[in-house]
């Protein structure tokens, strides 16, 4: 496990009314949130919300214009020299080394950190790519990219990771295969900061997330409480043929009764006991249940139709 060293040993980051405007653009406006150590932390948000200022301002690459940041207890403006060594960010896939080999553009990045090869060698297994090694970076698929990517940034073995959408461009099979890599570093204890708009991925594996929207801090929560939270109700969808609208307005705990094409949508917040009530019209079989997920939450807070 990783452990603590200077400051709170709860807390990896603090932001405290954090405040970014490029000219008359609020960027960010009043931000305050705290990360836990060892926590997996998602940044939610449509396009222009602020994420990316939000996260170059904790990386240290930007100064807040007002409010305070900190990281591991220290500021990270005026470019903090001994945090940037803690700290490590997911390069994009077109800064590689690309006529290298795998290994050679690690064992590159690794001297470029005063590191010799065991740290490149510890890099590459934590990501899976070790038999990939000797395959130069032009062949590898999307996604070995993005794990050489994950690789890279892992090199100096940081306590706090920044990931910007590692998985976007992938297929799904490639996608779920960098989830697993991402659970392993989260049961490393690593602290992660994660920019994402896939809302799946979100829910998938972020302990908690945060959704920004036009500079504010529009949720921040455990993407469960923040679906409960948002009373978002679970549809039922049930034949038409099998049960009429009133019938299904007239069960208890219904919320809201529609049609939609061959079928009628039975919205409630008490789908356990509806679900019996509406065995009394048809077999269970037949019955589509869709719950809410973090996408109707946050297409709720953010009144966006951006997502993903
Ligand atoms: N260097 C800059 N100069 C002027 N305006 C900027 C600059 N950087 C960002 N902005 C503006 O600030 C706002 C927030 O941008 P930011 O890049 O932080 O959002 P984001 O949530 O990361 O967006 P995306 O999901 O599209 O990457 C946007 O309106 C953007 O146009």
């Amino acid at each position: 496990m990783k452990n603590g060293g200077q400051g709170s040993q709860e807390t990896a980051v603090v932001l405290d009314g954090v405040c970014k405007r490029y000219g008359e653009v609020r960027a960010l406006d009043g931000v305050s949130l705290t990360v836990g150590r060892g926590e997996f932390f998602g940044v939610l948000g449509p396009n222009g919300a602020g994420k990316t200022t939000l996260v170059e301002i904790v990386e240290g690459m930007r100064q807040p214009d007002s409010g305070t940041v900190s990281v591991f207890g220290e500021s990270p403006w005026p470019r903090n020299l001994g945090l940037m060594r803690r700290i490590g960010v997911q390069t994009q896939t077109s800064a590689f080394f690309t006529r290298l080999t795998a290994w050679e553009h690690l064992e590159t990045v690794a001297a470029l950190h005063g590191l010799g090869r065991p740290a490149a060698h510890r890099a590459l297994d934590a990501v899976g790519l070790a038999d990939k090694a000797r395959s130069r970076v032009d062949d590898l698929s999307g996604g070995q990219r993005q794990r050489l990517a994950l690789a890279t940034a892992l090199v100096h073995d940081p306590d706090l990771i920044f990931l910007d959408e590692p998985t976007a461009a992938l297929d799904p099979e490639a996608r779920r295969s960098l989830w697993d890599v991402l659970r392993t570093l989260r049961g490393q204890g690593r602290t992660i900061v994660y920019t994402t708009h896939y809302l799946d991925e979100a829910e998938a594996l972020c302990d908690r997330v945060a959704i920004i929207a036009a500079g504010r801090l529009a949720a921040l929560d455990t993407p469960t409480a923040l679906i409960r939270s948002l009373a978002a109700p679970a549809r039922l969808l049930v034949p038409a043929d099998r049960i009429t609208p009133d019938q299904a307005r007239a069960i208890e705990g219904v919320d809201r009764v529609l049609v939609e094409g061959g079928e009628v949508v039975i919205e409630t917040h008490a789908a356990n006991r509806v679900l019996v009530a509406v065995g009394e019209y048809v077999d269970m079989d037949a019955v589509q249940t869709r719950t809410a997920t973090l996408e109707d939450a946050y297409l709720r807070l953010t009144g966006s139709e951006h997502a993903r």
